[in-house]
Parts: structure tokens; C-alpha cells; sequence
């Protein structure tokens, strides 16, 4: 497996375009990414998720459920540091800390997950998906921008301190769970819970985590890598590739709740597929995923995606973001460019607009990160003196 991930990103600093390769015109793909990060950080009412805040802060509004989520904030984070905006990430990085972090009780360190635009809290409990991205946004924003003086913009020791909570909750006082079960090393649900979601598996993160986080550290994210690659693919259907929402340790689908199924979060699981390929190399058993789920969609409608069972057999409710789902299983391509079904769902991607109306939030999010991710421009920021020039 390490033979095969020095191919990756990381190890090469050069990021395909296969928007590109699969022929679409370098102006057209460049003058996309910046319509889109228009459409989604401007002022047009259809379209727009980012909204300002007092005079320094910002916020990504979840415009199907009308709240903030740590999942919209980090993910608003890593675009701007993608796109090399800072003064977009440090209003949204300032909105975050006044209003989600936890300061108090068993949750202190992390966010609440959910709060109202004004700031009020819905929740205080946090969301891992919400501290993962964080984590990776601010080394990025570290490493590219600088760190400065004064908190919290001091992004590599928020990033450094964030982690150190996440693993060590409780360690000490018994107070409070750390969000990455310390025996298997996988990703909880929330803290307090023994399952997880297998789109919250993110491998591709703790690689640079294990770079970056407190020494001691380390180790932890390097096993917690290797844990989650072993994961996935016990959690996604061995015909199907399709992952639950949620799902017990040993990738069994929970539908304790109803989310045992093939919906809404499991979208992200071919994006991270994508991801993970592009920036370590690929892995054969999850390139094998990444098939299953591209041969799946390639004779479904997207007029008619639904809810599936794991297994594959729809149920009758439509899914609710069929944009994002598109999205997703175009990125996916990025782990295996040449298979037969690759380059038809980037074309269905590419021929679809960003979606309008009440539940454009979680749909246009993954589509800016398909654009970015496509075209080559959803990088690993490295510490300045590592910075490779052919990368940037
Ligand atoms: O019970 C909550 C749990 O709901 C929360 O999860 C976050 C919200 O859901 C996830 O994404 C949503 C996918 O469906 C779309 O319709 C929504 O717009 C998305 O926000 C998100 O990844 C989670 O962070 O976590 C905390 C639990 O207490």
C-alpha cells in the first residue's frame, strides 16, 4: 500500500485536471470555479449560502434547515483557503469561535453543531464532519497565509489544540468523549456514541494530520488513517459500493434511527474516495468502490435518484439533493479515471447547474468541492519551506 500511495498529490505536488484531460477547455473550467464561488460567496439571493455578519464575521447558511452548521463553517473554510481568500475564512473562523465554541461542560474545546444565524445556539453538542474540516483548514490557512500573533488567528495552534481535544477528551478527568474511538481509531457519530459515519471517514486528513498535529500525537493519526481505509470498505455494499448514513464499527449499516440506509450524508463517501486518491494515491480495494458505486448510477436517472437500501433497491422517496449526489460520484472518478462510467458522470456533472431554491446549501457545497477537486484545485497546503514549486 505505501509503494502505491507515493503516487499521490502529496508525494508529486502535481494535481491532475482531468476536467481538462477529459477535454474541456482550460478558460471554460477556470471562469466555472469562479462563477460558482460567485454564485455561492456573492450577494444574488438565488444562489448565494454565505452571508456576513456584523462587521467582521460570516456565515454559510444551511437554507433547508435555516441554520448554522460546523459542517457549512469548515467546509466554507477550506474553500476560501482553496481560493485564497483569507478575509472570507477569518470572518467565518471569527463567527465559529464567538458563536459555537464550547467553553464549558463535557463538550468544552469542541463546537456546537447547530446554531441560529444571530448566533443562538440550537444545540451543545458538536458534529466530528465539523471538527476534522476545521482542523484541515486552518493548517492550510496556516501554511499558506501565516499564522499570526493573536488568537484565534493563530490557525496551526488552533488546528494543533482542536486535534489534542478530539483524541484526548476525558482522558484524564472522565469527563466528556473524545471524538475517534481510542481502540479501533474510527470516527464517531458524536462523541458520546459507539458508531459512526462512513462519510466522516476522511484518511486523506489524518495523513496530513499525522504531518502536522502535536507530536505525540502522531502516531494516532497515522494508525487512524490506516483504520479507516481498512473501514470502508466493509461499510460500502460489496456489489452496490453504497455506504448507510450511519453504520456500527464493523461497517454493519445502523438503522437504529433510519439512516442505515443510503442518503443525504452517504453522498460524500465517493467525493472522499476521489479525494483520498488524488492526494495519496490510489488504493485498489477503495478504487473498487469507487467502481461499484460509478457502475450503480450509470443507468439511474438523476430525475429519479431516490433513497436506496445499501443493497440497492429504491425506496419511494426522492433523494433530497440530487445535485450533490451527482457531484459526488463525479469526484469519484478521481480514483479510477478510466473505468467505462468515469467520464459520463463528470459529463453529467459538468452539464449540470448549481441548484436554486430552499435546498441549494448541502447540494452546492459539494458541488464547489467537485469543481475544485476536478479541476486539480482542491490542494495540500504544505508548510511554506516544504512548498514544492511545480504544486503552486
Ligand atoms: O443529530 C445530530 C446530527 O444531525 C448532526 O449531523 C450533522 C447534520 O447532518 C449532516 O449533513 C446534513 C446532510 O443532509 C443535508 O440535508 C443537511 O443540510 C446536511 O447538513 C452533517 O454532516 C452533520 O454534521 O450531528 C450532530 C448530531 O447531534
Amino acid at each position: 500500500m505505501s509503494t502505491i500511495h507515493r503516487q499521490g498529490a502529496f508525494f508529486t505536488g502535481q494535481y491532475r485536471n482531468l476536467l481538462q484531460t477529459y477535454n474541456y477547455a482550460l478558460p471554460e473550467i477556470e471562469d466555472r470555479i469562479q462563477t460558482c464561488w460567485r454564485q455561492l460567496f456573492g450577494d444574488s439571493p438565488d444562489t448565494r449560502i454565505y452571508y456576513e455578519a456584523e462587521e467582521d464575521m460570516g456565515y454559510l447558511l444551511d437554507t433547508g434547515n435555516l441554520d448554522v452548521r460546523t459542517e457549512g463553517m469548515s467546509y466554507g473554510m477550506m474553500m476560501a483557503v482553496q481560493m485564497d481568500r483569507q478575509d472570507i475564512f477569518d470572518r467565518l473562523w471569527r463567527y465559529t469561535m464567538k458563536n459555537m465554541f464550547i467553553t464549558e461542560g463535557p463538550n468544552a474545546g469542541y463546537f456546537a453543531w447547530s446554531c441560529l444565524p444571530d448566533g443562538s445556539r440550537n444545540s451543545n453538542g458538536p458534529a466530528p464532519d465539523g471538527e476534522e474540516f476545521f482542523a484541515l483548514a486552518l493548517f492550510f490557512a496556516s501554511h499558506r497565509w501565516g499564522d499570526k500573533d493573536e488568537a484565534p488567528f493563530n490557525y496551526g495552534q488552533q488546528a494543533r489544540d482542536l486535534l489534542h481535544t478530539c483524541i484526548h477528551k476525558g482522558e484524564k478527568d472522565g469527563y466528556g468523549s473524545p471524538m475517534w474511538n481510542p481502540d479501533n481509531k474510527l470516527i464517531k457519530f458524536v462523541p458520546n456514541c459507539e458508531f459512526t459515519d462512513p462519510s466522516y471517514h476522511l484518511p486523506h486528513f489524518y495523513e496530513l494530520f499525522a504531518e502536522w498535529a502535536n507530536p505525540e500525537d502522531r502516531l494516532f493519526w497515522k494508525e487512524a488513517a490506516v483504520a479507516s481505509r481498512k473501514y470502508l470498505p466493509t461499510a460500502c455494499h460489496p456489489e452496490t459500493g453504497l455506504a448507510p448514513e450511519y453504520s456500527y464499527y464493523d461497517g454493519t449499516p445502523n438503522n437504529e434511527r433510519g439512516y442505515g440506509h443510503f442518503f443525504s450524508d452517504s453522498y460524500r463517501v465517493a467525493a472522499n474516495l476521489g479525494v483520498d486518491a488524488e492526494w495519496f494515491g490510489s488504493d485498489p480495494e477503495l478504487s473498487r468502490i469507487a467502481e461499484r458505486i460509478l457502475t450503480f448510477f450509470s443507468d439511474k436517472n438523476p430525475e429519479d435518484y431516490r433513497r436506496y437500501t445499501v443493497a440497492g433497491e429504491p425506496f419511494e422517496e426522492k433523494s433530497l439533493h440530487p445535485v450533490g449526489l451527482i457531484a459526488t460520484n463525479a469526484v469519484a472518478a478521481l480514483a479510477v479515471p478510466n473505468h467505462e462510467h468515469a467520464r459520463a458522470a463528470v459529463e453529467l456533472f459538468w452539464q449540470t447547474p448549481i441548484r436554486t431554491g430552499d435546498r441549494r446549501y448541502y447540494d452546492n457545497c459539494l458541488y464547489l468541492f467537485a469543481l475544485l477537486a476536478l479541476s486539480g484545485r482542491y490542494r495540500i497546503w504544505l508548510p511554506k519551506n516544504e512548498q514544492q514549486d511545480a504544486a503552486y
